[in-house]
């Protein structure tokens, strides 16, 4: 019995598979987690194959069940035989959440081509690949849900210039994928995460710590959010109460685009989920509480 307190039905995935990237630590882990509460089969792929067998461990221990599939997701014929593995494996795939990401901190004129094309390729590329792969393998004949991870850097963001590029690139992927996939019964959709405590929250430099730990002060709502509340939104658009959405980006950031620097945030405001996911990252850069 899962110790996960979804907000959703029990059983609601029951029979289905649904790929997580990057599901071996912080918003996949999490979702990963979520999803194998609601009766879903998950299969985890990402970089660190000991990441995942952990996190395999971990749901296996709460009654779930989850297989491994170690991989680089900017590899196209990797990708390929990673879904191609899935299917052997498990026999279906309903849902893909193409979460695996990231970035290092630079400003623009500090990033070389190498770097760029590092990142473009992780967040933008990487995605394609697995996207397009579970829809050729799968998705055209059987229909499908895909929702995209982005991040929540509309207007640019400094220090950020080749991942945000990369980011509005998958934004408008999703957008041509919804239309083009629409006839074959495949939603595609993106949530766009603010400020999240994860584990990629640990990824950023030591210098940075003061600007991470200030990054609430910038949320109307006052606070970090959860990987429970970025899982959630993911849950519902794989969802069967998402069956009309497509297309669309779901962003979950506590309205940190409409902060104005004139008008204060909200303070000490409580995580209300806070405990869904009791085996949730305490990222160490945030301290205690
Ligand atoms: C801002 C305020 C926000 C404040 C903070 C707010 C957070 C914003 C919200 C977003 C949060 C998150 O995404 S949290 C998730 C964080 N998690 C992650 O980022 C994990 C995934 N990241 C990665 O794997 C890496 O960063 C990534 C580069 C993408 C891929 O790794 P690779 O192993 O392929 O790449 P590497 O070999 O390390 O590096 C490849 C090249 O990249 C370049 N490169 C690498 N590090 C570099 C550096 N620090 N400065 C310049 N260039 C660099 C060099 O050219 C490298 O080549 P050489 O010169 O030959 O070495
Ligand atoms: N936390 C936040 O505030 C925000 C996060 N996001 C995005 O959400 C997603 C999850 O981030 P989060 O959980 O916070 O951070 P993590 O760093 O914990 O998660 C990133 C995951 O992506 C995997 N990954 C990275 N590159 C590759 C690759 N080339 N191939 C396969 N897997 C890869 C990593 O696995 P491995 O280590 O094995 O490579 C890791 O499990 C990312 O796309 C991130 O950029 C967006 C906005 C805000």
């Amino acid at each position: 019995m899962s110790s996960y307190r979804s907000a959703f039905r029990p059983g609601l995935f029951d029979g289905q598979v649904v790929i997580v990237t990057g599901g071996g630590s912080g918003i996949g882990r999490c979702t990963a987690h979520e999803l194998a509460s609601l009766g879903a089969k998950v299969a985890l792929l990402g970089r660190n194959p000991d990441k995942l067998e952990t996190v395999r461990a971990e749901i296996e221990g709460e009654g779930g069940e989850a297989a491994c599939f170690p991989l680089d997701i900017r590899e196209e014929p990797a990708v390929e035989a990673a879904v191609a593995a899935v299917l052997a494996r498990f026999g279906r795939i309903d849902g893909l959440v193409n979460n695996a990401g990231g970035q290092f901190p630079a400003p623009l004129a500090a990033i070389n081509q190498k770097g760029w094309e590092a990142v473009v390729r992780t967040n933008l590329t990487g995605g394609f690949l697995v996207a397009r792969a579970c829809f050729i393998q799968w998705m055209a004949d059987h229909g499908g849900s895909i929702v995209n991870i982005v991040a929540d850097m509309w207007n640019g963001m400094p220090g950020m210039g080749h991942s945000g590029a990369a980011r509005a690139g998958m934004v408008n992927f999703t957008e041509t994928a919804a239309f083009e996939w629409a006839g074959c019964a495949v939603r595609v959709n993106a949530v766009a995460p603010g400020w999240i405590a994860s584990s990629g929250m640990d990824r950023y430099p030591p210098h940075m710590r003061d600007i991470i730990r200030g990054l609430a002060e910038h949320v109307p709502l006052g606070r970090l959010g959860l990987e429970a509340e970025v899982a959630a939104a993911i849950t519902f658009l794989l969802s069967p109460a998402a069956a009309f959405i497509s297309g669309t980006t779901l962003r979950v950031d506590g309205a940190a685009p409409n902060f104005k620097p004139h008008w204060p945030a909200a303070k000490g405001k409580p995580a209300p989920e806070w405990d869904a996911f009791p085996l949730a990252s305490k990222p160490s850069v945030l301290g205690e509480g």
